[in-house]
């Protein structure tokens, strides 16, 4: 038996909807908040939202745009788009009673301040206790049932058990950990590093630049997770490693899908939210400040902002000094 009965899920996006649905299939009683009133009463009368078409949300999840209702929830998970977060949480603070957990499910680093998503929580709502849930997991396969392991993060053990224990289900399988910045830092890696995987496969380079970039993506992740005092075994773990293999070898991945059709020379998805647009930036001024070098997201950053062409780009990272394996 949880003392989290509750959970209210802030942001009704893609991720948020599966994780209200995760939440419910825990037995929690689940609120899911959306911002826009409107969008919330139909979602609420339709029990589809068009964020995640072709999941039906069950019956039990209250929908609502009522963010003191959604604030009475014993746990909250922030859903929304990792550069939101902070002004979800600021609207959320004045209506917490109490030093409810709240749960970063968002995947990025805050531009201007450089901060994690837990340390925005803990500026923005002081008496929360912050959380970090990231893995690798589509938001479609999480809603539709299809089983799913992720990392579930908080300073204190006991806290990271009860709330797996409040979230996890035979098709859902959170792992506890107390290293909220190794969990953090692959979040955000992870989506920089599969646009340059996706480029690399929409310019058809090959499968065997396809893992070359992976892997050496994965160096970038652990050089940089180390200096920032994150855990060996977090790095290697599902939200590190795990999350990149799946978004760096698939097409349902939004930062891939927008690297491929960069790669192509095609429009990128319109509409579609990859993180790593957002995150290579701020990645790289991090890096810099910890004097670590990130050759393939800084050519992400490159060709984002249009200080590189994609070939100069990748003729740039081929032709780097000859090094050891590190
Ligand atoms: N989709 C996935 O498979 C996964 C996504 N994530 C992470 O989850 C986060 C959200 O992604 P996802 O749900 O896919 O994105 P979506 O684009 O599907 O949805 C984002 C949602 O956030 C809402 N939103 C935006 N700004 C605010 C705000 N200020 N306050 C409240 N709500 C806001 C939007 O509302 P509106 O509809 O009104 O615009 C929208 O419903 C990202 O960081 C992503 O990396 C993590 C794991 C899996
Ligand atoms: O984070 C995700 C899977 O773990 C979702 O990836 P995208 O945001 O690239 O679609």
């Amino acid at each position: 038996m949880t003392a989290l009965q509750s959970v209210a899920v802030i942001g009704a996006g893609a991720w948020g909807t599966a994780l209200a649905t995760v939440a419910a299939r825990a037995g929690r009683s689940v609120t899911l908040w959306a911002r826009n009133a409107e969008h919330a009463a139909r979602i609420a009368l339709s029990r589809d939202n068009p964020r995640l078409p072709g999941v039906r949300l069950a019956s039990e999840i209250v929908v609502t745009g009522e963010l003191a209702l959604a604030a009475r929830a014993d746990m909250l998970l922030i859903a929304t788009p990792a550069q939101h977060l902070r002004g979800a949480v600021n609207m959320l603070a004045p209506h917490l009673a109490r030093p409810v957990p709240i749960v970063a499910c968002a995947k990025g680093i805050e531009h201007g301040t450089h901060k994690f998503m837990t340390d925005v929580i803990a500026e923005a709502a002081p008496h929360a206790q912050p959380a970090i849930l990231s893995g690798p997991s589509f938001a479609d396969d999480v809603a539709r049932g299809l089983p799913t392991a992720v990392t579930l993060a908080a300073n204190d053990e006991a806290l990271a058990r009860a709330l797996v224990q409040a979230l996890g289900s035979p098709t859902f399988r959170p792992y506890h950990s107390t290293d909220i910045r190794g969990v953090e830092i692959g979040g955000a890696a992870k989506n920089v590093l599969a646009i340059a995987v996706g480029i690399a496969v929409g310019r058809k380079l090959g499968a065997s630049a396809q893992a070359a970039l992976t892997t050496r993506g994965f160096a970038e992740l652990t050089r940089l997770g180390r200096a920032l005092g994150a855990r060996s075994e977090t790095l290697t773990g599902l939200s590190g490693l795990g999350d990149l293999i799946l978004t760096c070898a698939s097409p349902q991945s939004r930062n891939f899908a927008l690297g491929l059709a960069l790669g192509r020379g095609e429009q990128p998805p319109a509409g579609k939210l990859a993180e790593g647009e957002f995150t290579a930036p701020v990645l790289i001024e991090l890096a810099a400040s910890q004097n670590i070098e990130l050759p393939v997201s800084e050519a992400v950053a490159a060709i984002l902002s249009g200080r590189s062409t994609i070939d100069a780009a990748i003729s740039g990272l081929m032709t780097r000094p000859f090094k050891a394996e590190e």
